[in-house]
């Protein structure tokens, strides 16, 4: 557990099909509160127009656009985003080592200015049934430490994986390993069509290093106090 250090604010993924919704609550907020995540409904809605203007703004946004191709277009889609100024950008795990690699590769020359190159390993949606279906036998938890020692080979700075398996990913790379995890649902929230789940103490007790949070700020009543609510589980005044 990471209880020596002060947890690293929340992620809020502005999933919203009007990016003037998006903006409309990036206005109240802060970059001390939280981080932003940008995934592929309002990128496909929006562009990178908000991107550049949040990124200007002083805010860390993570492009969550999975990429999952050939080597060189995965390359260079990391490197087109990283010229958005982002702070973290992701992949598939799934794509391989050779694409993984070469993501890598070409987010290096950037240096200290490169964003944090992650890859997801199974989706929090899946659980055994689903990823049976897909052709992948094992329990999700082993499926996700095969992808981890792939990602962790591959030199990438960390994974996306649910927080029922962060400890287990800590153990097998190292504390700065990044471990991403979506699925977070406070206690009495809907869990939607997330699968692996966990509430925001209990992912930080396991480890988790970055929580993304969507539905439960941006569907709240108030997505304000739900944040704040949030941030004061997560021991964030
Ligand atoms: O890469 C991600 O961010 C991601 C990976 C994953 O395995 N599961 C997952 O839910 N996500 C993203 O995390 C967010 C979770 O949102 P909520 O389920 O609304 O909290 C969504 O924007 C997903 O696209």
């Amino acid at each position: 557990m990471n209880s020596h250090r002060a947890a690293e604010p929340p992620i809020v993924a502005l999933d919203f099909a009007d990016p003037a919704r998006a903006d409309a609550l990036v206005r109240r907020l802060s970059p001390e509160l939280c981080r932003l995540k940008v995934g592929k409904e309002l990128f496909v809605r929006g562009g990178p127009e908000a991107i550049r203007r949040w990124v200007a703004e002083g805010w860390d946004v993570f492009l969550d656009l999975k990429f999952h191709d050939i080597p060189h277009t995965v390359a260079a889609a990391c490197r087109a985003a990283a010229d958005l100024g982002v702070w973290m950008v992701n992949v598939h795990a799934l794509g391989g080592a050779a694409m993984m690699t070469a993501a890598r590769e070409a987010l290096e020359p950037l240096g200290r200015q490169r964003p944090w190159l992650i890859a997801v390993t199974i989706l929090t949606s899946h659980d055994a049934q689903s990823l049976e279906a897909v052709g992948l036998s094992e329990r999700p938890a082993a499926a996700v430490a095969r992808l981890v020692a792939l990602t962790h080979t591959a030199g990438l700075d960390g994974v996306v994986c649910s927080a029922q398996e962060a400890a287990a990913v800590e153990a097998k790379t190292h504390s700065a390993f990044r471990r991403v995890t979506p699925g977070i649902r406070p206690a009495g929230s809907a869990a939607n069509d997330q699968r692996r789940i966990m509430t925001p103490a209990a992912a930080l007790a396991a480890g988790a290093t970055d929580l993304v949070v969507g539905r439960p700020i941006t569907r709240a009543d108030d997505p304000i106090v739900a944040l704040m609510d949030l941030r004061a589980e997560m021991g964030l005044t």
